[in-house]
C-alpha cells in the first residue's frame, strides 16, 4: 500500500523537515477536495486531521498566525475533535491572546470523550496548557510592565507538581544580573525594628542619611514609622494604615489587640513571618473596608498567585503533630487579629460584595479570620518568602552577653557583656512577585542577594547567573544550603516547602 500524502507529510514532520511536511499536507488537502465533490463526514474528518497537522507544522516554524488559521480550519471541519482546540490554544498563547487560549483549552478538555492512553495524555496536556494560559494572563502584564527588570525571563506552567517556573528568554552569561524584584510586601524583624527604626525608611528599608529629611507617619500619637519619601509613605498606606492611623492608641496601649499580638509573637522563632501575616491581614481588611477589593483574593493581588497550602497540615504530616492541637495554638493570635482588623457588621458590611465574603459559619466572621485562611497565609509565606539583608555600609558597636559559668554545683551564672563591632544591617522577610516563581534545584544556576552594585544593598532581590544559562533553560536557585547532607536537604525541603526533591543529587 502506498503511503498517503498525509503519512508522507508525517514522515517529514518527524524528521523535522516542516516545510516539506507542509507542502505534502497541502497536496493531501487538495487531493481530498478533488476526490470528494460532495462533502461528507469521512472527508471532513480527514481534512480536520491533516489541517491540524498543518497547524502544528507552522507552529514548529514559529509561524503562529498561520498555525492558528489552520487550527481554526481544522475545528471547522470537525468541531467534535479535541486536538485542534489544543493547537488553536497553543497558537493563541504565542500570539499573547491568553483569553482565547483559555477558551480553546476548555473546549479541548470538553471534547475528550475516550479514556485510552492517548486521550489521557491529551487531557493532561490540555489541563496544563489551561493553567499556563491562566497564569500568563496574570503574569505577562507584570513582566511587560517593567521590561527593564524582566525582559530576560518568562514564566511558564510546567505540571501539577512543580506548577509555575521561571525560564531564561535569552542566553545569559555567568555573573550577569538576570532580573531583580521589589517585594510586594516586606516585614522587618523585631530586632532590626528595635535597633534601626530611627535610621531607616520603614517601607523601602533604606538607611536614611542623618542630614536627609525624614517623613514621619501621620500619626503623631507615638507611631515610630518614618519614611525616606512621600512615595514610600503612600505605598505603605495599604498595610500600615489600620495598624496605626485608625488606632491612635495602639502604640501607647499594651491592651490593644495589635499590641497583644505583637507581644505574643515577639519571642517565637518565626516572629517575622507572623508579623508579616499581620501586615497581610491588615492590608486585606483595609482593602475590603475601603471597598477597593471585592474579596480577600482580589485584595491579595499578586499574592493570590503565589503557591499556597496549609502550613499546619504540612507540619503535622512531617512531624506527626496533631493538626487540631496545632490549630488551637494559633487560635488566640487569630482572635487578636480579628479584634483588631475585623469588619464590623454595621460599619462595613452594608455592602453585598462584602456580605459575599462572610463565612457561612457563626457570628458573621469573614473568611479572612478563619483558621484555614490564616494557615494558608502561613503556608504561602513559608513556601514563597525570602530573607532580606540591607546593609548601611557602616560598622556599629553592640553589647553582647558573655556567659561565664562559675565553679561548683550550684554556682550562679554571671552575665557580663562585651562590645562587638558588627556590620550595621537590617533583616527582614519579603514576598516577591517574580522571584517567587523560581523553583528549587540542588544544582542551582543562580545566586541571590540584595546587592545591586558593589556593597550597595537594598530590599530589592537581585538574581545573578552562577553559570552560563542557555536561552530556554529553567532558572533555578537552591532553597537551602546545597552543601548540607542529603537527609538535611530532604528534611528542609519537605518540612518547609512541602515537596520531595527528585534531582540526581537527592536520589543518590
Ligand atoms: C517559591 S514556590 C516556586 C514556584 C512554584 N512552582 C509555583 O508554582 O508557585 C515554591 C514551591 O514550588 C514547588 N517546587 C519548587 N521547586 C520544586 C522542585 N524542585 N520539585 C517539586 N516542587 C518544587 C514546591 O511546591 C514549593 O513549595
Amino acid at each position: 500500500m502506498t503511503p498517503s500524502l498525509k503519512d508522507l507529510g508525517n514522515q517529514f514532520y518527524t524528521k523535522g523537515d516542516y516545510d516539506k511536511a507542509i507542502e505534502l499536507y497541502k497536496q493531501g488537502i487538495q487531493e481530498i477536495l478533488d476526490d470528494n465533490n460532495i462533502v461528507n463526514e469521512d472527508s471532513n474528518n480527514q481534512l480536520s486531521l491533516i489541517t491540524s497537522n498543518l497547524s502544528i507544522s507552522y507552529y514548529q516554524l514559529k509561524r503562529y498566525q498561520e498555525s492558528l488559521e489552520w487550527a481554526l480550519k481544522s475545528i471547522e471541519y470537525n468541531p467534535k475533535s479535541a486536538k485542534p482546540y489544543l493547537r488553536a490554544g497553543d497558537a493563541y498563547i504565542e500570539l499573547s491572546n491568553y483569553k482565547d487560549a483559555k477558551e480553546k483549552y476548555l473546549l479541548c478538555i470538553k471534547n475528550i470523550n475516550t479514556n485510552d492512553e492517548t486521550a489521557k495524555n491529551l487531557l493532561n496536556q490540555a489541563s496544563n496548557s489551561l493553567q499556563n494560559a491562566k497564569m500568563k494572563q496574570f503574569y505577562q502584564p507584570i513582566l511587560e510592565g517593567s521590561p527593564a527588570l524582566y525582559d530576560r525571563v518568562e514564566i511558564k506552567y510546567l505540571d501539577s507538581i512543580r506548577e509555575k517556573a521561571l525560564f531564561a528568554k535569552v542566553p545569559i552569561q555567568k555573573g550577569e544580573i538576570i532580573f531583580s524584584d521589589l517585594p510586594f510586601i516586606h516585614q522587618l524583624s523585631v530586632d532590626s525594628f528595635k535597633l534601626h527604626h530611627n535610621d531607616i525608611c520603614n517601607h523601602c528599608i533604606k538607611f536614611i542619611d542623618s542630614s536627609a529629611a525624614i517623613i514621619k507617619c501621620n500619626n503623631t500619637n507615638g507611631c515610630k514609622y518614618q519614611y525616606c519619601s512621600e512615595k514610600c509613605k503612600l505605598e505603605s498606606f495599604s498595610y500600615h494604615n489600620q495598624s496605626c492611623m485608625n488606632n491612635s492608641d495602639l502604640v501607647l496601649s499594651s491592651n490593644h489587640p495589635i499590641s497583644k499580638y505583637r507581644a505574643m509573637v515577639e519571642n517565637v522563632p518565626t516572629s517575622t513571618q507572623l508579623l508579616l501575616v499581620e501586615s497581610l491581614i491588615s492590608m486585606i481588611s483595609h482593602l475590603l473596608k475601603t471597598k477597593q477589593a471585592k474579596n480577600c483574593n482580589l485584595a491579595l493581588g499578586t499574592i493570590t498567585h503565589l503557591k499556597r497550602g496549609p502550613l499546619m497540615a504540612q507540619q503535622s504530616s512531617f512531624n506527626g503533630k496533631n493538626l487540631e492541637d496545632l490549630q488551637k495554638q494559633y487560635q488566640p493570635l487569630l482572635s487578636l487579629l480579628e479584634d483588631a482588623y475585623g469588619l464590623k457588621l454595621k460599619e462595613h458590611l452594608d455592602d453585598q460584595l462584602l456580605k459575599n465574603e462572610f463565612k457561612k459559619y457563626t457570628n458573621f466572621k469573614i473568611i479572612v479570620f478563619s483558621v484555614d485562611f490564616y494557615d494558608n497565609l502561613l503556608g504561602m509565606i513559608n513556601f514563597n518568602s525570602t530573607s532580606t539583608v540591607v546593609k548601611s555600609g557602616k560598622k556599629i558597636e553592640i553589647q553582647v552577653p558573655v556567659t561565664t559559668t562559675g565553679k561548683g554545683k550550684k554556682s550562679n551564672n554571671q552575665v557580663k557583656t562585651t562590645t562587638k563591632t558588627i556590620e550595621n544591617s537590617c533583616w527582614g522577610v519579603g514576598l516577591f512577585p517574580i522571584f517567587s516563581c523560581m523553583n528549587h534545584s540542588c544544582f542551582p544556576n543562580v545566586e541571590i542577594s540584595n546587592e545591586i552594585i558593589d556593597g550597595v544593598t537594598s530590599v530589592r532581590m537581585v538574581v545573578k547567573a552562577k553559570k552560563n544559562i542557555p536561552a530556554g533553560s529553567e532558572i533555578l536557585h537552591s532553597y537551602c544550603d546545597e552543601t548540607l547532607s542529603n537527609k538535611e536537604r530532604k528534611d528542609i525541603l519537605f518540612s518547609q516547602y512541602g515537596f520531595k526533591c527528585t534531582c540526581n543529587k537527592c536520589s543518590k
